[in-house]
């Protein structure tokens, strides 16, 4: 065993929980959310869905693959802190390189293990998700408890800005195959611009595997520009943060639907925003949809999906304008999960089709943006 230093783990409401650091030593604070995910930690801690989130893992033992510099959905660790009831110190996997611990020291990340993880979660799930902070330096629980109040609530909060790329990139990778890792493509019939309010890489991937080249650009990139770039489709991301928060993107999307003739497909954020765009409202839930294993209904096929989800809020179904119809919905809590315009190329899903971690039941939705954006080239 390693010998680890004492670390605290405080909510808002003044619960706390006595544990052990693990990965970067420090203080950080955020929006305490649980996940569901039974791995796939790394893809987790890099998704920038989790900016300003420190997030706990319901599985009680993480870290046993280790880490791969192939595993990640971004450039590195994107959330605030991270919590875990069991930190493997010994990790076993061809494909690892190192460990998770080392991975999060490496980049900073401050983390606690050795609590109480079931009852954390069941916590968070009476009372909802809450602002905590995590210390292995100030080990004062009423200090802590004043700063875990003192960050400001997911509830309002931009924070694209702090995760979309600062310039325009392409992609050229598809999704990961055993023995050739991310095959790159050159063959691409279509291409898209895709709006970065917070890309996952295999999104990316997954539109490369159906020949979509991504042109991935800044959320603050003006209309205009994008229509100049005359592409075949446009993409509209995931992201953190609060939706409605993000106004310049949502009159960016408005100016779209209402110029751009050909398809358009938002995941996640993107579909908030695709909502909000039309004059439907969000809100938040109370502890969010987070793991790899949350089951949607498809009301077009009824068949059910097992998905992959990470959003704190929810497009209010009441308040959809007559052009949107809505093509999905969760079989947990009913909350919409899906949105169809009825006379434009537009779809959105609030879930994760490219799925990383996650089951692939979902990956025909990139398949149908690539038949849709086949029918509408040229006209
Ligand atoms: N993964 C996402 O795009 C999350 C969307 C939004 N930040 C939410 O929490 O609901």
């Amino acid at each position: 065993m390693l010998k680890r230093k004492k670390a605290i783990l405080v909510l808002e409401d003044g619960t706390y929980f006595e544990g052990l650091s693990f990965g970067a030593e420090g203080e950080t604070s955020g929006e305490v959310v649980f996940t569901t995910s039974m791995t796939g930690y790394q893809e987790v801690v890099t998704d920038p869905s989790f900016k300003g989130q420190i997030v706990t893992m319901t599985y009680p033992l993480i870290g046993n693959v280790g880490v791969n510099r192939e595993d990640v959905e971004s450039d590195g660790p994107k959330a605030e802190g991270f919590i875990v009831k069991e930190i493997s110190e010994i990790y076993s996997n061809w494909r690892a390189e190192d460990s998770f611990e080392n991975y999060l020291k490496k980049h900073g990340v401050v983390g606690i293990c050795e609590i109480d993880t079931r009852e954390l979660v069941k916590k968070l799930r009476s009372a909802g998700t809450m602002r905590g902070v995590i210390s292995t330096v100030d080990l004062d629980v009423d200090s802590l408890i004043s700063k875990a109040r003192s960050i400001p609530p997911m509830e309002g909060l931009n924070l694209v800005d702090e995760v979309s790329c600062k310039e325009p990139y392409e992609w050229e990778y598809g999704t990961w195959r055993l023995g050739e890792g991310y095959p790159k493509r050159e063959d691409f019939k279509y291409s898209v611009v895709v709006l970065d309010f917070g890309i996952r890489y295999n999104i990316l991937r997954n539109l490369v595997d159906v020949g979509i080249k991504p042109i991935v650009v800044p959320a603050k990139t003006p209309p205009e520009d994008i229509l100049k770039m005359n592409p075949d489709g446009i993409f509209l991301s995931c992201g953190p943060g609060d939706p409605a928060a993000v106004t310049y993107a949502i009159e960016t999307i408005k100016y779209l639907i209402a110029t751009y003739r050909k398809p358009i497909f938002g995941i996640c954020l993107g579909h908030q925003l695709t909502a909000l765009a039309m004059g439907a409202s969000t809100y938040k839930l109370k502890f969010g949809h987070r793991g790899a294993n949350q089951p949607v209904k498809n009301k077009r096929t009824g068949k059910v999906e097992i998905t992959a989800q990470n959003h704190g809020f929810a497009v209010d179904e009441s308040t959809l304008p007559d052009d949107l119809e809505v093509t999905h919905y969760s079989l947990n809590d009913g909350t919409v999960e899906g949105l169809k315009h009825k006379s434009k190329p537009l779809f959105t899903v609030q879930y994760h089709p490219e799925s990383s971690p996650g089951p692939h039941d979902s990956r025909y939705l990139f398949r149908e943006f690539e038949r849709l954006i086949s029918d509408y080239k040229g006209r």
